[in-house]
C-alpha cells in the first residue's frame, strides 16, 4: 500500500519511516484461523481505520500490533524496530478503558506520568492541561462514579495523550456510549489527533466514523479476515461532522458499505 503522501503530510516527524509495519501476519487459536495474513502500513500522523463484519479479527490485528499477543505468523514494526513487547509511546485505547475508582479525574490522568516517575508538580501541571483539552475543566477533583461513561472515556483518552503517543490504538472506544456523546467524542478525537500528529489505527462499526475520522478506511472480509478492499477519504482538515454531507464522503460511505454487507451477511449467517 502507498502511504508516502500520508507519511509526508505528518507533523510527528521528519522521518519517513512509517509508524506501523505489518507483514504477512496471521493468527490462530488452536483448530481457529482468526487472522490473515494481513499486510497493514500506517503513516506518521496517518488515521486509518479498520472495518469489517464482527468476528473477523480486527481486535486480534490491534492486540498484535499493541503486543498484547505474539502473532503466529509474520512480522511488526514499530517506529522501525521490530515489536518485541509493550512500547511506551503506544497508547491503547478500548470500548471500556478502566479509570482507578479511588483516584481523582487528575490523578488518573496523572497516573501513566507517575509510573514513569515525572515529578510531582510537572504530572499534575501537564495532567491538567490534558484534562482541559479532553473537555473536562472543572471536574479535575471529581472521582470516575461521578461521572458519565462519555466524561470517564475522555479521562481515559486524556491518559492515554499523556504517555506522548506516537501511536494510538482505538478499539471501538466509543461503542459504548450514546449517539450524541459518540459524534462529540469523534469530534474530540479529531482536534485532538491533529494537535498532536500521531498515527492511529481504529477500529469502529460504524462507517461514518471510520469516514469522518480517516485518511484511509481498510475493509477486511469475514474471518480469517484479510483486507479486502482500501478507501482512501479525500476530505480537508480539520474535519467536522458537517464533511459527512460532501460527495467525496457520500461517496466513501457507500463504497464501503457494498463492500462489507455481503461480508456481514454471510458472516451472520454463519454464526446462526
Ligand atoms: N483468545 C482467543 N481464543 C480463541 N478464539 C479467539 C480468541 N480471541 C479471538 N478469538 C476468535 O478469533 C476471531 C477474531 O476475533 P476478534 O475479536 O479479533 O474479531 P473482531 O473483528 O474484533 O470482532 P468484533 O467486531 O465482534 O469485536 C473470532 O472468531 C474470535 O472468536
Amino acid at each position: 500500500m502507498n502511504t508516502q503522501t500520508q507519511a509526508q503530510r505528518g507533523t510527528a516527524s521528519t522521518t519517513t519511516t512509517p509508524i506501523v509495519r505489518v507483514e504477512g501476519v496471521e493468527q490462530h487459536f488452536g483448530p481457529v484461523h482468526a487472522l490473515g495474513p494481513v499486510d497493514l502500513t500506517i503513516g506518521r500522523g496517518e488515521f486509518v481505520s479498520v472495518v469489517g463484519p464482527s468476528g473477523c479479527g480486527k481486535s486480534t490485528l490491534l492486540e498484535i500490533i499493541g503486543a498484547l499477543q505474539d502473532p503466529a505468523r509474520g512480522r511488526v514494526e514499530v517506529d522501525g524496530a521490530p515489536l518485541t513487547g509493550p512500547r511506551r509511546r503506544t497508547a491503547i485505547v478500548f470500548q471500556e478503558s478502566a479509570t482507578l475508582p479511588w483516584r481523582t479525574v487528575v490523578d488518573n490522568v496523572a497516573f501513566a506520568l507517575e509510573v514513569r516517575g515525572v515529578g510531582r508538580k510537572e504530572r499534575r501541571d501537564r495532567a491538567r492541561e490534558l484534562v482541559e483539552i479532553v473537555g473536562l475543566g472543572g471536574f479535575e477533583n471529581h472521582y470516575p462514579a461521578q461521572l458519565s461513561g462519555g466524561m470517564r472515556q475522555r479521562v481515559a483518552m486524556a491518559r492515554a495523550m499523556s504517555m506522548d503517543p506516537d501511536l494510538i490504538l482505538a478499539d471501538e472506544p466509543f461503542g459504548a456510549l450514546d449517539e450524541q456523546t459518540r459524534m462529540l467524542m469523534a469530534e474530540e478525537l479529531l482536534r485532538v489527533v491533529e494537535t498532536i500528529g500521531c498515527g492511529v489505527l481504529f477500529i469502529t462499526h460504524s462507517i461514518q466514523e471510520a469516514v469522518l475520522l480517516s485518511d484511509r478506511v481498510l475493509v477486511m472480509g469475514r474471518r480469517p479476515g484479510t483486507f479486502i478492499d482500501e478507501v482512501p477519504v479525500d476530505l480537508p482538515r480539520p474535519r467536522a461532522h458537517a464533511v459527512l454531507a460532501e460527495p467525496a464522503a457520500t461517496a466513501a460511505q457507500e463504497r464501503i458499505w457494498a463492500q462489507i454487507r455481503t461480508e456481514a451477511e454471510v458472516a451472520m449467517r454463519s454464526e446462526r
